[in-house]
């Protein structure tokens, strides 16, 4: 069995304040889900509030980014001590917006991703086709060698704390949706690629969320289906009311 997690990227969005404000009205929305896993991925400058509010709840946070040392000269740059230090349990990583225009490669990702998992903090990982590689048939090559090089030297056992998040970019924030089927077909092939190269046990273990303009109208249908085990929701997250649908329809769901 594995579980269904619903995680919102707030990406650039939410001032402290305005992150307590939301998780106000948020939390007594939630307090009766048991089954799904819920996340709240915030900016650095919110984690703290999100932290704090959190506290108790059935609410973890995740930082959208980290750098992969622990500390030195890195300018502007945060480390997973700092994430530690404020109780944050998850971290994003790998997100298009970080590949496009931060130039993160799968090498860079990579060091992230062991960095995350040496502190003990659980990766959200990324992966996810372009539109022209979508239409160029080549979506497998590329989740491919994102998933190859992302969790290079990633052990078995430490996939137990991995969740990936398949995110067509062409989907994201753009108010395209993958058909259920669309995603189902990319999922079933990242799974089928886990089970190479961690074996059927962990593979079938893994969650992997779908993200790209998920919204409380499609998430029912999309983690109806049969590999898709939760979302990564962008815009949608930021309405307590909006993520709150998404987050019962994954509630909804054993797999
Ligand atoms: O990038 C995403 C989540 O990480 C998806 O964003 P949207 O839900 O706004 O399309």
């Amino acid at each position: 069995m594995r579980k269904v997690i619903v995680a919102g990227n707030w990406k650039m969005n939410k001032t402290a304040k305005e992150a307590g404000e939301f998780f106000a009205e948020f939390k007594p929305l939630v307090k009766d889900v048991k089954n799904a896993g819920i996340i709240i991925g915030a900016p650095f400058t919110a984690l703290e509030t999100a932290v704090r509010e959190t506290k108790g709840t059935n609410i973890k946070i995740a930082a959208e980014n980290m750098n992969a040392k622990e500390s030195g000269a890195y300018t502007g740059e945060v480390s997973p001590l700092m994430l530690k230090d404020l109780g944050v349990e998850y971290v994003i990583l790998g997100h298009s917006e970080r590949r496009e225009y931060y130039g993160e490669t799968n090498e860079i990702i990579n060091e992230k991703v062991k960095s995350a998992l040496a502190h003990d903090l659980k990766p959200i990982l990324c992966i996810g086709e372009k539109l022209e590689e979508r239409e160029a048939n080549t979506t497998e090559d590329v989740v491919k060698s994102q998933i190859i090089g992302g969790l290079k030297d990633v052990t078995a056992d430490q996939m137990a704390n991995v969740i990936l998040a398949y995110e067509p970019v062409w989907a994201i924030g753009t108010g395209k949706t993958a058909t259920p089927a669309q995603a189902q077909e990319v999922h079933a092939f990242i799974r089928s690629l886990l089970t190479d190269l961690f074996g059927a046990q962990v593979a079938e273990n893994v969650t992997v969320q779908y993200g790209g303009s998920m919204n409380d109208g499609n998430a029912a249908e999309l983690i109806a289906q049969k590999d898709i085990d939760g979302g990564l929701v962008g815009g949608a997250s930021l309405v307590p009311a909006k993520f709150t649908v998404i987050v019962k329809a994954g509630d909804a769901v054993t797999k």
